[in-house]
């Protein structure tokens, strides 16, 4: 069997065309586009192209930008005013500040600072706790991408096994919470410390994985049937082309293809559909601004 492949490339432009039309629409009727602010700290290359995708996302669907770009030496204090500076400012719907940080800032006290419906990323806690609530606030950006993309897939997600490997406060913890509360999955929650990985990941319907540990997950770690997403991309130095590195997903694709019926692609799957959330998660915190707080 070949697995389909769950084109996160493909469904993120269908996505973009909707968002296109609705700003169109806003222009229109003479309202602001949404306006999206990204705080990028430092000169780490991949930081650089992964802001640099988020911004000529926004550009495609005719967001308004802007891109605030910082010393590594900047001060944590000196940060947080930045941030109160964007909350305050009534023209910007939404504020990402670009992970990872220096060591010397604490993320989730810098990110805990933007206004929860500003906070298009969803890595705020208010958001993150509101994940159980029926009014859930802004999703955080990649869970909600894979939820989005099995579903355009029809990729069954209620009743059915998921297996989340990885437990980070970005990804994997949001995700599993999503899956169990939102999609009615059973999920299992697996991570670097667990004893026998392969004894849970061959149980898995849906395989989620998100360790940053290249080719973790082999062809003999799932079952047959499974649907594989692979939320990993790390740049493995390589002499071998101009870029000087290759991506490397956490799954052995070609071998994990043989058995999967679907499966991500790296690059082209998840990456892709992160954007798409976040330009989804604009689109929202500028058309619901005040709701998204009030209600509970
Ligand atoms: N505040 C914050 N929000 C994030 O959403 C966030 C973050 N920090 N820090 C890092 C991770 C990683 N991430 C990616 C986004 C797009 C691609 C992406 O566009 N990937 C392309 C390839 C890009 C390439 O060539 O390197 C693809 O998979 O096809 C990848 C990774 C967002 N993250």
């Amino acid at each position: 069997m070949s697995a389909t492949i769950l084109d996160g490339r493909k469904v993120s432009r269908e996505i973009e065309e909707e968002i296109k039309s609705e700003v169109d629409a806003l222009k229109a009727k003479n309202k602001k586009a949404p306006h999206l602010a990204a705080i990028l700290v430092g000169d780490d290359g991949a930081s650089q192209t992964y802001v640099n995708n988020k911004i000529k996302a926004c550009k495609r669907v005719g967001f308004e930008y802007t891109l605030l770009n910082f010393p590594t030496t900047i001060s944590e204090s000196k940060l947080m005013t930045e941030i109160e500076r964007i909350n305050a400012d009534e023209d910007i719907d939404g504020l990402i500040v670009q992970l990872p940080l220096p060591d010397h800032i604490s993320a989730s006290k810098v990110t805990d600072r933007i206004l929860p419906h500003k906070d298009v990323d969803g890595f705020t806690n208010e958001n993150y706790g509101r994940i159980t609530s029926k009014h859930p606030g802004l999703l955080p950006a990649t869970p909600f991408g894979i939820v989005e993309l099995l579903k355009r897939y029809k990729v069954d997600i209620k009743g059915k096994h998921c297996v989340m490997v990885g437990n980070s406060r970005t990804v994997g913890a949001p995700m599993s919470s999503i899956m169990a509360y939102h999609e009615n999955a059973t999920v299992t929650v697996c991570h670097i410390h667990t004893v026998d990985l392969a004894h849970y990941t061959k149980q898995a319907d849906i395989l989620i994985v998100a360790t940053g540990k290249p080719a973790l997950i082999t062809g003999d770690m799932v079952k047959e049937g499974v649907a594989v997403v692979d939320v990993g991309i790390t740049r493995i130095p390589t002499e071998d082309n101009e870029r000087g590195y290759i991506l490397s997903g956490d799954v052995n694709f070609e071998e994990v293809e043989k058995k999967a019926s679907f499966i991500t692609p790296v690059p082209g799957g998840v990456g892709p559909m992160t954007i798409a959330s976040l330009l989804m998660n604009t689109l929202k915190a500028a058309t619901t601004k005040s709701t998204i707080t009030t209600e509970i």
